[in-house]
Formats: C-alpha cells, structure tokens, sequence
C-alpha cells in the first residue's frame, strides 16, 4: 500500500506526571474522513494538537508524506522545529477549532485573507480577492465585511474553516467543529464538511455527529483512556461494538 499521508506510531504525551496518549498509532490515507470519538479528557484533542505541533510529543513519531514533523521538546536531545518550520507545517495542515479562533478585530475577508499575507506572503490584494472566492463558495458572500461578533456561531465556523482552505491544506483537523453550535447551525457547517468530502479532502474529525460519520466518514477511531480502542468502518463499528467500553459511550450518543 502506499506511503499514508500521515503516519502516527506509538505517539505518547503527558502532561505533568500524567499520560494523556499511550501509544496511539493512526495511518491516514489521502481521501480518507476519519472520525474520532470517546469520553471528555480521553485526549482526542491532545492527539490532534500533536499532529500539527501546537503541542510537544514525548515520544513516538507523527509523519507526514514519511517526514517526521512531531514537535519535540527542547533539551529533549531531538532537533526541535523552528517557529518558520512550525507555521511551514501548520499551512499544510489546517486546524478548525470548536471555539472558532478568529480574530475579533478584523472582518471576516481580513480574518481570511491574514494568512495568505502572513504565510504564504502575497499582498493583501491578492489574499482577499482569494479570501472573497473562498467565502463566497462557504455561502458567505454577502458577510465579507462583517466582524465575528456579528455573525452567527454558524458564519463563524464558516469562516474559520474558510481560513484553513485557503492555503489548501494537504490535511484537516477539525475539532469538534459544531459542539459550540445551537442545533440549527449545525447543518450549516456539517453541509460544508460534505462538500469537503465530495472534494476528497483528508479528514481527522473529532466529533460526535454521528450521522455525519456514520454517512460519509471511511473510517471510525474511538479513543479511550489516551488509546485507541476500537476501529474499522464506520457502520460496522457503530452496529456491533466490540466493547463494553464503545458500548456504554454509545448509549450516551445519538447514533
Ligand atoms: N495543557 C494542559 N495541561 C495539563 N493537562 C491538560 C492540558 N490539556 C489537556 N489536559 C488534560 O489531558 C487530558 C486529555 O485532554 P484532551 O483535551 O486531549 O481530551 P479530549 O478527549 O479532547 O476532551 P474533550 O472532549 O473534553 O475536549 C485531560 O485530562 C485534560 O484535562
């Protein structure tokens, strides 16, 4: 089979005396949407922030394309990355928070368009002219000018996930990206994951939409206790769980 996009081995992580990823290994396939589910604190965001080096590994690999890029410690005795090469691999891989992350001081265009001018270093003409199209293609056309706070959480996410597309990642993470929603906006969000998917983009999803996995998602991964417990296809995992574990999760969420 071919190199995966990205690669993890027996990645570990604590904080303080207290381990939070326990030997997690994941292999991730160009095109593949994979939901992770488990309890709260079982480190499902630990695992992500690790991927794309908001936090330091203690052990273990994280590879993208076979090219380690787990951020290591200082003094750990490893290379660790530089700040260029730390917002070199968070272009490639774009991140969408639950709580959207966008700044409160700039209109959406501009909250699109900064990271184009930041990153990829094009003028802001360039950038927002790319952060309009983009937009536009959102269903955000006619919100351009406005501030986060005069957007519904729904706009919000839309122009957080607008953010990450723009400088065409290779990979998304997405971190329960509609728990912050009031039911009515989370079709919103969840129609633009859809689009993503018809469009191939790679997914690492941690949510518990489960209809949305159970539909579109190539693979289920549930974590339990800093590991991964269970996984396989999504409909197969979700009808016949294999432990109590998954079972008794399962009985707390709509599936
Ligand atoms: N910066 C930190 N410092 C210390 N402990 C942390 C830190 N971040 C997370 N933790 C702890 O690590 C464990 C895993 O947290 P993590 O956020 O990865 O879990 P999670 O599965 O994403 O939870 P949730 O569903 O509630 O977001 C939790 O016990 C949490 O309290």
């Amino acid at each position: 089979m071919a190199t995966p996009l990205l690669a993890i081995e027996n990645l570990s992580k604590s904080y303080g005396d207290v381990q939070v990823l326990k030997g997690v290994s994941l292999d991730v396939h160009a095109g593949d949407v994979i939901g992770i589910i488990g309890r709260s604190g079982c480190g499902k965001s630990s695992l992500l922030r690790c991927i794309n080096g908001l936090e330091t590994i203690d052990g273990g690999t994280v590879n993208l394309h076979g090219e380690f890029i787990g951020r290591v410690p200082h003094g750990s005795g490893w290379r660790h990355q530089t700040e260029r090469e730390l917002i070199d691999l968070r272009a490639r891989i774009g991140f969408v928070f639950q709580q959207f992350n966008l700044w409160s001081n700039k209109t959406a265009l501009d909250n699109v368009a900064l990271p184009l001018v930041r990153v990829r270093k094009k003028s802001w003409a360039e950038a927002r002219e790319t952060a309009a199209e983009m937009l536009v293609k959102l269903g955000l056309g006619d919100k351009t000018a406005s501030h986060p706070s005069e957007l519904s959480g729904g706009q919000q996410q839309r122009v957080s996930i607008a953010r990450a597309l723009v400088m065409k990642p290779e990979l998304m993470l997405l971190d329960e990206p509609t728990s912050a929603l009031d039911p009515e906006l989370v079709l919103d969000v969840l129609k633009v994951l859809q689009d993503l998917v018809a469009e191939g983009m790679t997914m690492l999803c941690v949510t518990h939409e489960m209809g949305f996995i159970r539909t579109f998602g190539s693979r289920l991964v549930f974590m339990d206790g800093g590991e991964i417990v269970e996984t396989g296809d999504p409909r197969d995992v979700l009808s016949a769980p294999k432990t109590e574990r998954l079972r008794s999760l399962l009985g707390t969420i709509q599936h």
